[in-house]
């Protein structure tokens, strides 16, 4: 079903484009963000968050990430304000690593990527009925990216990682309920934001994206614990390690960057 594709030699980034001409459309995700580069405006007020109410369900691997789901059948966990019209529900989260040493993260700054980076997939429940319809408009998602950089071990990641080997082959899943990812928060709230894409095919240009100039940090060994999850399916004889699952950074094609104060 749908086409197979990866983050290695013959089925990665480079080839998307074979099977997703949109690849090299003018919205693609991720951008190299250069700060001094971007529109300060006074009319970009602050995002909110209220996660609070949040109902995680479950954790999965899908062979390309590990992604952690939320009920999304009402408005208890949305994002709102900032370039954003409307509340966006929270569907998921998600992370994108390097490998040992390695950068990871998808967006990058002046040139420099993070250790890893962290989406919030969000939804526009107010203007589409289901997330599949709005995952292919041109204002349906907005993904809030947060980086991540090794030091301290961060105090609540561990909820996250010590569930890792419940879901180490692709196609796993389990329970993961009253998870609330404002603990996932950096103490500022500022932001960069421009129109681009889903990051992986099928690579939609229906994203807002919203990225925080404050990293997170995480420690070598937390990150290191997604590195024991596998691209492959248990059943696999070949044990493929899940890392480097990030896209490098697309032409900005003219797009303007804007900056929260
Ligand atoms: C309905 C079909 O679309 C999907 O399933 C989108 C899944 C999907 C959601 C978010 C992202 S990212 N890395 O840009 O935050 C990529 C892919
Ligand atoms: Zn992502």
């Amino acid at each position: 079903t749908g086409h197979h594709w990866g983050y290695g030699k013959e089925d990665g980034p480079s080839s998307w484009y074979k099977n997703y001409p949109v690849a090299e459309g003018n919205r693609q995700s991720p951008i190299d963000i250069v700060p001094n580069e971007a529109s300060h405006d006074r009319d970009l007020g602050p995002i909110m968050t209220n996660y609070d109410h949040c109902t995680s369900i479950n954790i999965s691997n899908n062979g390309h990430s590990v992604v952690v789901e939320f009920n999304d059948s009402d408005d208890r966990s949305v994002i709102k304000g900032g370039p954003l019209d409307n509340p966006y529900r929270l569907k998921q989260f998600h992370f994108h690593w390097g490998g040992k040493g390695h950068e990871g993260s998808e967006h990058t700054v002046s040139g420099e990527g993070f250790a890893s980076e962290l989406h919030l997939v969000h939804w526009n429940a107010v203007k589409y009925k289901t997330y599949g319809e709005a995952s292919t408009a041109p204002d349906g998602l907005a993904v809030l990216g947060i980086f991540l950089e090794t030091g301290d071990d961060h105090r609540w990641l561990h909820m996250i990682t010590d569930v890792l080997y419940m879901v180490k082959y692709k196609g796993s899943i389990t329970d993961f309920k009253g998870f609330n990812p404002k603990c996932l928060l950096p103490s500022s709230l500022h932001y960069w934001t421009y129109l681009g894409s889903l990051t992986t095919p099928p690579l939609h240009e229906s994203v807002i994206w919203i990225i925080l100039k404050e990293p997170i940090e995480v420690s070598e060994k937390q990150l290191g614990m997604f590195r024991m999850l596998l691209f492959t399916e248990e059943d696999d004889d070949q044990k493929m390690r899940m890392e480097n699952n990030f896209r490098p950074p697309q032409p900005i094609k003219g797009r303007r960057v804007r900056s929260s104060n």
